[in-house]
Parts: C-alpha cells; structure tokens; sequence
C-alpha cells in the first residue's frame, strides 16, 4: 500500500517543520516539508496529499495578532485547493500558530466551511505573557475528532503569547453541542482547570485547548504533539523511571504525542 503523504507547511516564521515532520514520519507517514511559495505557486499541489498540516511558530512575527496573515495569504491564494482538499477528504491539523491560522481562516469551527468565516479568536494570555510550561489535558472521548480518538488524557507542552481561545456564548454552546471541543486544559488529576493558572495557562474559555469542525477531519489545538516525540521530551522521566521502574514510566515509551498523529495516519490505512 503507498504510504499516506503529510504536507507542513513552512516559511515566513513558522518554526516546528521538522519536528512535526519528524513525528509524523514516526507515525507512519511520508511528510514534506513545503514552503508557503512553493504552494501558492502551483509547484507542489496540495491535493497529492491526504495530511496538511500547519504547525507552530511566529509567522509573520505575530504582526496584526498570530496567524493573521498566513491565513489572510492562504484564503486569498490558496482558497480553492483548501476548500478542495477538506471536502475531498484530507485532513487538516493546526498546532499552535498552525490552530490560529485555521481559526482565522475560519476553517474551525467551520460550521459551514464555505463561509471561512472565523467565530472564534486565539487572544493574549490572561497571564499577560508569553507561557511556556507542560499542561495536562482531559480529551473528549464522544467527539468525532480523527486526531484524538481513543486519548482520554494526555500531557503536552504549551509554547504561546496568545493562546487564550474565546468565543461568544452561542457559539460555545453550538461546539459544546456537537461535541467540537477536543481537549480542555486539566488539574493533574484528570479534573477540569476551572481556568485555574497555571493549569489553565492563559485564560481559555471553558479551559478549551483544542477544537475540531463538525466532521472531525480539521483540528486544532494550542499544546504541541509533535514535542512530545519521545518519552525523554517529558519534564519528569528520570522520576517517571525511578517510580516506575521502567523505560517511559507512565508514557509511552516514543512519546505520547505520537498518538495524535498515527491516529491521522491509520484514519487512512
Ligand atoms: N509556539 C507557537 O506556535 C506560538 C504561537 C504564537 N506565535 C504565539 O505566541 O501565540
């Protein structure tokens, strides 16, 4: 069977390619790394892949608010072959700077994915800063999500200046309803945050730190998988190791991230 072809967006200050690459590859996927120009320019169509992923970073340095103008370039350019892409099947992953580009090009919540009209914001920290810490994280066992399938919980690292989702109340009942939020940040023993910091990191609504569109093939989330690549990525492993006493102690020994993506992979084999 030919092996399911990722596509990471790169260029312009996006700056997790290769490790989200990497992670992808572990999870059984060929990935390529393809720059912002290369796609707009027709040199590398978008529909010869199944996996499109827009991940982490500062592109355009954050100007105008994170991940404006990546999507404003990706809808005036690319609109097409997006549009083409999810309603042909493929999935789409947005991680970070990745989830503030499909929440500004209103890929998600995509209610109605024609529209690209964007219904909720990825705002400054509450905190006031620039957050980099672990967080835990409790996922929706009932949503239709391809990426989170199968993951209760999990443990990823956040990297972010503006990371704090908000939306206005009927829309968050509608993501609620229709089981759109993917993963809320959590205490460490599987409760919910109740926007409580640091747990809660940056002030999200409802503690929501990812959220998928209504078919479960475009996700975002502001936690990084592809950092969690190995078990040693784990602030914790050596004390993981002693307590448990064994290689990847509670984790899995190549990185709970790793799920999320062999999750996309296998939705195709
Ligand atoms: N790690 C990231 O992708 C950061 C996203 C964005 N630059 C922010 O600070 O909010």
């Amino acid at each position: 069977m030919s092996p399911v072809r990722a596509l990471v967006l790169t260029g312009f200050g996006l700056n997790c390619d290769l490790e989200t690459a990497y992670a992808l590859k572990k999870a059984g996927a060929e990935a390529e790394r393809v720059h912002l120009n290369t796609l707009v320019a027709r040199e590398k169509n978008l529909l010869d892949y199944q996996i499109f992923v827009v991940g982490g970073g500062f592109s355009w340095g954050d100007d105008h608010g994170a991940g404006v103008i990546m999507a404003m370039r990706l809808k005036h350019r690319m609109k097409d072959d997006i549009l083409g892409f999810v309603e042909g099947g493929g999935l789409v992953l947005g991680i970070c700077n990745g989830f503030q580009v499909l929440v500004n090009l209103g890929l998600l919540p995509g209610f109605e994915t024609r529209a690209m009209k964007r219904e909720v914001a990825l705002i400054n920290n509450d905190c006031g800063g620039f957050r980099d810490q672990w967080v835990h994280l409790a996922a929706n066992l009932s949503s239709p999500c391809i990426f989170t399938k199968g993951i209760d919980k999990i443990e990823l690292p956040v990297r972010h200046g503006e990371g704090k989702f908000f939306t206005e109340p009927d829309v968050l009942a509608r993501l609620e309803e229709q089981n759109q939020v993917i993963l809320r940040y959590a205490l460490p023993d599987g409760g919910t945050a109740q926007g409580e910091f640091p747990h809660n990191p940056n002030g999200s609504v409802a503690d929501i730190a990812g959220i998928c569109d209504p078919t479960g093939r475009v996700a975002g989330l502001m936690p990084h998988p592809e950092a969690f690549n190995h078990w040693t990525n784990h602030p914790d492993w050596t004390l993981q190791r002693e307590i448990v006493g064994r290689r990847g102690g509670d984790f899995s020994e190549e990185g709970d991230g790793i799920r999320i993506f062999r999750n996309a992979v296998n939705f195709f084999e």
